[in-house]
């Protein structure tokens, strides 16, 4: 579904993504992990088109992306949950999830802010796409609450169901347990175990090893900007050099 071969990406001179190959299966949940500075983020802003590669190509369904807008990228199909994410304040939290069903709509955001009369049917579609994504998160007796005043972990959890309800081909999350704690990244992990189980596509970086290794059917990992293991979770945490590169963090 996704093939990004031999990219790179440099700041200031020093590469922080160096030639750098992965792909991801229909159907696969791919972990990517990393110590801090490790590249991680820059990779995923690669593949969603937030920053342009500098060599490499990046191939979504078959097509070429790498020099496609992200929000090009979107309509193809790729979701993405940025990385300590907000909500939208002043908004309900079935509102903060339609938002993230402009892509796929024949209307644009502008023409649905405006509500114009050919819209309408979309909104009917949009609407009926929010509650799945809310039912499905576990979020639907909040629809009406303000988004702002949900706890952290719910808050993640709409971010979710946002990038759901623009039907995804390809979830994309960027550390997604950042910031939350013992319950709430447990209840995040459940329900990443539930979308996969759905047959949903996912590309999980994540700085967290346990979290990725536990729901990744496949872990790639970076160290200074290059893979240094590709493979199943149990075989990359044995890996000797993942286990220096995590070391040598910590010391
Ligand atoms: N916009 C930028 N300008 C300059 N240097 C950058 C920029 N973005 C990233 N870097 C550098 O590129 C390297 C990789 O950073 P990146 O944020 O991709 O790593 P990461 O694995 O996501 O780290 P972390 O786990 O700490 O978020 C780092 O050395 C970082 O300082």
């Amino acid at each position: 579904m996704l093939t990004v071969t031999g990219v790179s990406r440099s700041f200031g001179g020093v590469y922080a993504v160096r030639d750098v190959s992965l792909s991801v299966a229909d159907g696969e949940v791919c972990g990517v992990i990393g110590p801090n500075g490790a590249g991680k983020s820059t990779l995923f802003n690669l593949i969603t088109g937030h920053l342009a590669a500098e060599h490499g190509r990046i191939s979504f369904l078959g097509q070429r992306v790498d020099r496609l807008a992200p929000h090009r990228r979107a309509r193809l199909g790729m979701s993405i949950v940025f990385q300590a994410a907000r909500v939208f304040r002043g908004m309900t939290v079935e509102e903060n999830v339609r938002v993230g069903a402009h892509g796929h709509t024949r209307a644009g955001f502008v023409s649905a802010a405006l509500r114009l009369p050919r819209h309408r049917a979309d909104e009917r579609e949009i609407a009926a796409d929010a509650a799945i994504a809310l039912q499905r998160v576990g979020l639907a007796e909040w629809a009406d609450r303000p988004a702002d005043r949900l706890p952290i972990g719910q808050q993640r959890a709409l971010q979710l169901a946002r990038a759901l309800c623009a039907r995804p081909r390809l979830l994309l999350l960027d550390e997604p347990a950042s910031g939350l704690r013992g319950e709430e990244r447990e209840r995040l992990a459940t329900l990443v175990e539930e979308l996969r189980a759905d047959g949903l596509t996912i590309l999980l970086i994540e700085h967290d090893v346990a979290f990725v290794t536990r729901l990744a059917d496949r872990v790639v990992v970076l160290d200074l900007g290059q893979v240094i293991a590709d493979g199943p979770p149990a075989e990359v945490r044995a890996d000797p050099l993942v286990l220096a590169a995590y070391l040598g963090q910590a010391s």
